[in-house]
C-alpha cells in the first residue's frame, strides 16, 4: 500500500512518459477503476495497492485506448460497453442523433430504424431511447460487434424493441424503414497508418477502412437507401472531414435530396437523405 497521491503521481509519470495528452486526468480515472470506485471515493482514501492501476497504465502509455481499458463509454444518454471488435463510438456521432431529433421531433412518428454497421449499437440504442414507439434492427459483418451491440441492448433496458443481425449492409433486407442511420468505415486506406496511434494500431480496420478513397461503404449503402426508405423516411449517414459535399452529391445521385449539418467543431458531419419527397 502507498499513499494515493503517491500512486496518482507515479501513474502521471507512466502515462506522460508514453505520450498520453492529459496525464494527470487518466490516472485518477485509471486508479478509480483499477480500484472499483468512483472518482469522488478515490479522494476518501488515503493509501492504495497501486499494482493493478500501474499494469492498466502501461497499457494505456502503450496507446491502448482508456475505452479499452475500462471496457465502456459514454454515447448520448447511454453507457455501453465495448470491444476491440468495432470502433469505440465518440461524440461526433451524436450529431446524428441531434439531426434526427430536429428533422423528425414527433417522437410518436418513428417506428422502424435500421443501422448500418451498427459497432456497438450505439446510434441504433441513442435512436430507441428517444423514439419510444420505434423497433430496431442493427446489422454488422463483424459477428463479436453484433454480440456486443445485443448487450448494449440489455445493459440499456432496450433490448425489447432491438435486433441485430450479422450481414454486408443491408443485402439481406427486404423492408423499408422511417430511420436509416450509418456510420460506416470512411477513412481512405492511405490514411489509416497517419491516424493517432490509438486508432491506427488498436480500433479495427473492419470498422476504419473506407477502401481507396474512403467511399466503398458509402458506395454501396446509398445504392440501397431507396428500396430501404418508408414514405417519408429519412436516412443520416456520417461524413468525415471534407466528405460531405461529395457524399451529398452521391445521393443525389441516386434520386435523393440531401443536406448536410455540422457537429459541434462546425464540420459537416450528418448528411441528411431522403427520396421522393422533402424532409422539412
Ligand atoms: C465506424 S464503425 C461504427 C460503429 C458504430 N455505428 C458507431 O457509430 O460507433 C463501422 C462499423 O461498420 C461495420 N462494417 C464494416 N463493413 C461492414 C459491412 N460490409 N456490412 C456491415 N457492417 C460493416 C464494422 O464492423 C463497424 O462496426
Amino acid at each position: 500500500m502507498i499513499p494515493t497521491t503517491e500512486a496518482l503521481r507515479e501513474l502521471g509519470r507512466i502515462l506522460a512518459a508514453g505520450g498520453v495528452e492529459n496525464p494527470t486526468r487518466e490516472a485518477r480515472l485509471i486508479l478509480a477503476h483499477a480500484l472499483g470506485v468512483d472518482l469522488a471515493a478515490l479522494w476518501a482514501l488515503d493509501e492504495v495497492d497501486p499494482e493493478p492501476a500501474f499494469a492498466l497504465a502501461r497499457r494505456r502509455a502503450a496507446r491502448e485506448p482508456l475505452a479499452y481499458i475500462t471496457g465502456a463509454k459514454g454515447f448520448w444518454s447511454l453507457d455501453l460497453a465495448v470491444s476491440p471488435a468495432t470502433l469505440i463510438p465518440r461524440p461526433d456521432t451524436e450529431t446524428l442523433i441531434e439531426a434526427a431529433l430536429r428533422h423528425r421531433p414527433d417522437r410518436r412518428t418513428i417506428r422502424t430504424i435500421l443501422d448500418l454497421g451498427t459497432g456497438t449499437g450505439a446510434l441504433l440504442l441513442a435512436a430507441l431511447a428517444e423514439y419510444p414507439d420505434a423497433f430496431g434492427i442493427g446489422i454488422d459483418r463483424v459477428p463479436a460487434a453484433c454480440a456486443l451491440a445485443r448487450a448494449n441492448a440489455a445493459r440499456t433496458g432496450l433490448a425489447a424493441r432491438a435486433a441485430f443481425c450479422c450481414g454486408d449492409w443491408a443485402d439481406a433486407l427486404a423492408a423499408r424503414f422511417d430511420l436509416i442511420l450509418a456510420n460506416p468505415p470512411y477513412i481512405p486506406s492511405a490514411d489509416i497508418p497517419g491516424l493517432m496511434a490509438e486508432v491506427a494500431a488498436h480500433e479495427p480496420a473492419s470498422a476504419l477502412d473506407g477502401g481507396a478513397d474512403g467511399f466503398d461503404a458509402y458506395r454501396r449503402i446509398v445504392a440501397d437507401l431507396p428500396r430501404l426508405l418508408a414514405p417519408g423516411g429519412l436516412a443520416i449517414l456520417e461524413a468525415g472531414i471534407g466528405q460531405a459535399a461529395p457524399l451529398a452529391a452521391l445521393a443525389a445521385a441516386h434520386g435523393l435530396d440531401a443536406t448536410a449539418e455540422p457537429d459541434l467543431a462546425g464540420i459537416p458531419r450528418a448528411v441528411i437523405m431522403a427520396a421522393r419527397e422533402k424532409y422539412s
